[in-house]
This record gives C-alpha cells, sequence and structure tokens, in this order.
C-alpha cells in the first residue's frame, strides 16, 4: 500500500482553478502529497479577474478544522486568502486549537487583476496573531512593503524588510521577487539561524502566471510534510516554480494558470 503525508490548505477557493486552494491542491498532488482543505471562503473567479467574494460563516470554518482534526494527522499546512480580520482571527485561534506544524503563512492581499483578497484593517491582526504562528512566511513585495510600512527597493531594502518581518515573529522568511521588476526574478531568504540567500530566476515572460505564489508555497508545505528541512523545502519550491514557467499550458482568455504537470518529467526531486 502507497502511504502519503497528509497536509492541509487553509486559503479560499479559485472557480478558474488557477490560483488559491485549486492550486494548492494540484499542487500538493504533483509534490505526492495528500492535501486536505479548510475552505475560508469562495470566490467566483476566472483568468479574467475576479467578480465575487464570499467569506464563509465562522462556525462552517470550525466545523471544517474540527473535521479534519478528529480524522487526519497533518503533518504540514498552509494559509492563503483569508479576506478579513475575523477570518484571520479564526483561522489562528484554529491553527493553535489543533497544534498544526509546519505552518506556512501566504499573506495573501490582493489578486493579479488588483482585486482585493485581504480588507485593509485585517493587516493588524495579520501582523500580530498569524506571522508569530509561521514557520515560513513568504509574501511578495507588495505584500511585504504592507506588512514593514516602508517601500522595498533594492537589494538592502528587500534584505531588512525581511529582517523585519523575522522580528514580528516569523521564522523564516522568503521576500518573492516575482513583482520586481528587473530582468531576474530572485526570492530573498532569511532562515531562522540568520544566515540568508538569494534564490535565482530567469524571468520568463509570460501571461500565463496565474497562482504563483500559491504554487510555491504549496511546494513548501509538501516538502516539509515529507520531512524535509526547511531550506531544502524553499529550495525544491523555487526549483519547481522554474521549471513549470518552461511549460506554459493554454487556459483561460486572461492571465492564464499554471501547469501543474510541469515538473513531472524534470530533476525535480518531488
Ligand atoms: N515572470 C516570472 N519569471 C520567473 N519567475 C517568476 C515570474 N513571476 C513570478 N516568479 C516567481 O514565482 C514565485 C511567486 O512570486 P510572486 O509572483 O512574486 O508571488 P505572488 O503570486 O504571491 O504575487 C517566486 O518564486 C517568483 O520569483
Ligand atoms: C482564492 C484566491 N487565493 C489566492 C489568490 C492569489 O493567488 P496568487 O498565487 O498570488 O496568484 P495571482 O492571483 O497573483 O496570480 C487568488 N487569486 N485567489
Amino acid at each position: 500500500m502507497n502511504e502519503y503525508p497528509e497536509a492541509l490548505t487553509i486559503a479560499g477557493t479559485d472557480s478558474g482553478g488557477g490560483a488559491g486552494m485549486m492550486a494548492d491542491i494540484k499542487t500538493m498532488q504533483a509534490c505526492h502529497v495528500f492535501s486536505t482543505s479548510v475552505v475560508v471562503g469562495v470566490t467566483a473567479q476566472n483568468t479574467i479577474d475576479v467578480q465575487r467574494v464570499l467569506p464563509l460563516p465562522l462556525e462552517m470554518v470550525d466545523a471544517q478544522f474540527k473535521s479534519i482534526a478528529d480524522d487526519f494527522v497533518i503533518k504540514a499546512a498552509k494559509t492563503g486568502a483569508l479576506f478579513d480580520a475575523e477570518h484571520v482571527h479564526n483561522v489562528a485561534q484554529n491553527i493553535q486549537r489543533y497544534s498544526l506544524e509546519n505552518l506556512v503563512v501566504d499573506p495573501v492581499m490582493v489578486a493579479k487583476g488588483g482585486a482585493k483578497l485581504l480588507t485593509d484593517d485585517a493587516i493588524d491582526t495579520v501582523i500580530t496573531e498569524l506571522i508569530p504562528l509561521a514557520d515560513i512566511i513568504t509574501p511578495n513585495l507588495p505584500e511585504a512593503e504592507t506588512i514593514v510600512k516602508h517601500s522595498i527597493t533594492d537589494r538592502e531594502s528587500t534584505k531588512r524588510a525581511a529582517k523585519e518581518i523575522q522580528q514580528l515573529g516569523a521564522k523564516n522568511v522568503v521576500l518573492k521577487g516575482g513583482h520586481s521588476n528587473g530582468p531576474k526574478n530572485d526570492d530573498y531568504v532569511l532562515l531562522a539561524d540568520g544566515s540568508d540567500f538569494w534564490m535565482s530566476g530567469q524571468h520568463v515572460d509570460s501571461k500565463r502566471k496565474h497562482g504563483t505564489g500559491d504554487t510555491l508555497s504549496s511546494v513548501m508545505v509538501a516538502e516539509l510534510a515529507k520531512g524535509h528541512s526547511v531550506k531544502m523545502a524553499i529550495q525544491t519550491a523555487k526549483q519547481f516554480m522554474n521549471e513549470i514557467l518552461q511549460h506554459e499550458i493554454h487556459v483561460g482568455q486572461g492571465h492564464g494558470p499554471l501547469n501543474h504537470w510541469g515538473a513531472e518529467n524534470s530533476n525535480v526531486k518531488i
């Protein structure tokens, strides 16, 4: 009988199948990890835009956490879009109630099309309640700027921001460079022991990048669930991203989804 580690995504759905929880589940499947899910909210979304957002009642979120805790052995988990302060608070409480370990926090704020997936007044709750629980946090550049409340313009300010986010309580910080304007897509990593490094990625000029952040953080969750180190999980995630960006699929008319099969016959060890 095959055994697969069990992991959890706590996030919102994307009806278009490219981002959010759908990207998480597809990624973990590609990494040979079994993904369970707590749906925090539902979006009506496609590759063009987000048309509607509906956070679920808190008691339904609680019920899903309980269902999972009653049955599964969750080795690693991640958070994605959490929508508002009430839901961020609820999720932080449930993570502690069920002692979820190996937590990757993707502090999703805005979708690529510009739709808000976190209200402005929820930022403080993310900072005070969720970030301190994170084993790894994976902000993109605008999210990191919102958290540290200053702009990030170069490598020095990137490093300073990562340090500030670590001081808020996240053990390891991956500051993603996908929104930088340069020819490179380097991500900066600051580990719990204070060591740091840059992960490089050649810029891929593509419209089909919907769900990049979800996919990157989900590989980390999958690799942590297998028992790999934080450093290895982060490096594998970047290799996976670099690989699948080379293998576009043509779905939808707007910002198309990534190809989660794209690393199948590659050298990426998943
Ligand atoms: N055009 C691109 N070429 C290469 N790598 C990219 C590109 N866009 C994003 N990435 C990589 O994808 C991952 C997700 O980054 P980013 O797009 O910044 O996150 P988010 O989806 O949360 O905004 C990072 O590792 C980033 O470097
Ligand atoms: C429901 C939902 N969650 C998260 C996102 C954003 O995902 P991300 O990986 O940052 O991808 P882009 O939207 O930036 O392509 C989402 N859109 N929907």
